[in-house]
């Protein structure tokens, strides 16, 4: 069974229960890098997702951290004892609030070396029409995109979350190594459902992403390892 480190599933899971089922598809052979959102992280708790991390797996913990520079803090200083290898914040906070956690996730770094930090730019479910028109930001999502992530580039980030259509243009205003996170993966086929900026696996790596974030093309499918496989599949075909 070939696991690839670039893909995180997400277990976008009511319980333990739901998830653990999805992860035993996968018992006794490497394990696939997951992502734990908020619906699963406040049902379960920090100690299941430290569990998961002493059991082996990658994760990456999606709380969308966003509030004042000392709060954000503090909550990356507990996050940071869980030991995950990944925490999501909003870039809409701005350059103190990222800074303060980049000092923050430096001053808890262990053996296991440092939390890495991702920012949100704009949500893969907004369009222009959403940002204009109801946030309020004016120009394109490809501008405010590589805005946000020139900010947190400069404040402390080591990536960001944004669709696959702005990973070139990220790695542009920032540089190569600064990580371009993709949600919105659909492989052909696949219904949108809530998503607006969304690309094939194929597609977000070739655009110049590092990761990709997929869910329900993997959890809703008749059998995930298999649907999981494909994408694994598909990207190294180049
Ligand atoms: O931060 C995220 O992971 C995220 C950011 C974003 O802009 N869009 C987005 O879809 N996500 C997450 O990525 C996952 C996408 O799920 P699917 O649309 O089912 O593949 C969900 O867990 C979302 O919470």
């Amino acid at each position: 069974m070939v696991v690839d480190e670039r893909i995180f599933i997400a277990l976008d899971f009511p319980g333990a229960n739901e998830a653990e089922r999805l992860l035993a598809h996968w018992a006794g052979t490497a394990k696939p890098a997951i992502k734990v959102g908020y619906q699963l992280f406040y049902a379960v708790g920090p100690q299941w997702v430290a569990a998961r991390k002493e059991e082996g797996y990658t994760v990456f913990l999606d709380l969308k951290l966003h509030d004042i520079p000392n709060t954000v803090a503090k909550g990356v200083e507990s996050v940071s004892n869980l030991g995950v290898d990944f925490l999501t914040l909003h870039a809409s906070g701005g350059r103190a609030m990222i800074t303060a956690a980049r000092e923050m996730a430096e001053k808890k770094s262990g053996a296991g070396g440092r939390m890495r930090l991702l920012s949100v730019t704009q949500l893969t479910s907004t369009d222009q029409a959403i940002m204009n028109q109801e946030i309020g930001i004016p120009g394109t999502v490809k501008e405010s995109v590589t805005h946000y992530a020139k900010l947190a580039y400069e404040a402390g980030a080591d990536g960001v979350i944004c669709s696959a259509h702005e990973a070139g243009d990220v790695k542009a205003v920032t540089g190569s190594h600064f990580l371009a996170v993709t949600p919105g993966i659909r492989p052909a086929g696949v219904t949108a459902d809530d998503q607006k900026r969304i690309m094939t696996p194929n597609g977000a790596i070739q655009r110049g992403a590092d990761y990709l974030v997929v869910g329900r093309a993997i959890t809703t499918a008749a059998d995930p390892k298999r649907a999981y496989e494909a994408i694994v599949a598909e990207i190294n075909q180049g």
